[in-house]
């Protein structure tokens, strides 16, 4: 029997909701009963509109926000209390990537100290050949000694993802990670994406709001609404037949490609066409 990367069985979080003087308040039920479980090597991409949840699942999933109920485990066993020994172990094998590079970065420390600074602390050599050799994977090759300051955006989330992949991650949770970004540069973010998954196996829960997005780079779809999941799926068969009503309503609100979506897929037809020449 294989074992899921993640997996979420009966998963709750409920906040509480604000009140006033003569009404009590409600619940806020952002996660509600939910399973879902990410394969390894594969993309679980989760779609639903502002509000639905998304979030909170991927930070319950990624391990940094334990659930009100139900049950999560990483790789089969359970997380273990938060800021335990433990925890802090398995919390390596699951990075996350939010949607705000220079807010995930430290302005005083250049690109490679950044990179350096979690794999110390993990006991995982960090030389300058290996750091160099991280940058260069993600298309920062010789930018070790920049601040962040002086990188463009897509350049930030570049090094941020250098960074989580450093540690040599199972799972990275992609929250929003290109949603900040300029249409052009969001495909060369999800195609580096899908490069390194190509090359290191690494799973990844890719939440966003960008139907079009998640199409192109998620082997299965959840999608959510008031913190369930109203369906989940094959990518290709979730978007040729939808079952559930607000899925239909999602594709039928998507334009034929979403720009990001479609740059992605037309950066790789001529990649690949430059290659044939
Ligand atoms: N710490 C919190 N305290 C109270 N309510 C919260 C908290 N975090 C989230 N919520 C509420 O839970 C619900 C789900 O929020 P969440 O951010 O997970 O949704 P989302 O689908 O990621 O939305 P968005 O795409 O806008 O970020 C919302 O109603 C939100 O206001």
């Amino acid at each position: 029997m294989t074992v899921a990367a993640i997996e979420l069985r009966d998963v709750s979080r409920h906040y509480r909701g604000k009140g006033s003087w003569f009404l009590k308040a409600e619940p806020v039920r952002a996660v509600d009963g939910v399973d879902i479980a990410l394969n390894e090597g594969e993309t679980l991409g989760i779609v639903g509109e502002s509000g639905s949840g998304k979030s909170t699942l991927g930070r319950i999933a990624a391990g940094i926000e334990a659930p009100s109920s139900g049950h999560v485990s990483f790789r089969g066993a359970p997380y273990a209390p938060i800021g335990s020994a433990l925890w802090r172990r398995q919390r390596r094998n699951v990075q996350v990537v939010f949607q705000n590079p220079s807010q995930a970065l430290d302005p005083r420390l250049s690109i490679a100290a950044q990179i350096r600074q979690p794999m110390t602390a993990h006991g995982i050599e960090a030389g300058d050949d290996t750091v160099a050799e991280m940058l260069a994977r993600v298309g920062l090759a010789g930018l070790g000694n920049r601040f962040p300051h002086q990188l463009s955006g897509g350049q930030l989330q570049r090094a941020v993802i250098a960074r989580a992949l450093a540690l040599s991650p199972d799972v990275i949770v992609c929250d929003e990670a290109v949603s900040a970004l300029d249409v052009s540069v969001q495909a060369q973010i999800l195609n580096l994406l899908q490069d390194l998954q190509a090359e290191f196996g690494v799973a990844y829960l890719f939440i966003s709001h960008d139907l079009g997005v998640v199409r192109h780079v998620s082997h299965r779809i959840a999608v959510m609404r008031h913190g369930r999941i109203v369906e989940t799926g094959p990518a290709a068969v979730v978007f040729a037949q939808p079952q559930d009503h607000y899925t239909r309503s999602l594709i039928a609100a998507l334009p034929a490609a979403s720009p990001a979506a479609r740059r992605a897929r037309d950066g790789r037809q001529s990649a690949s066409l430059s290659k044939v020449r």
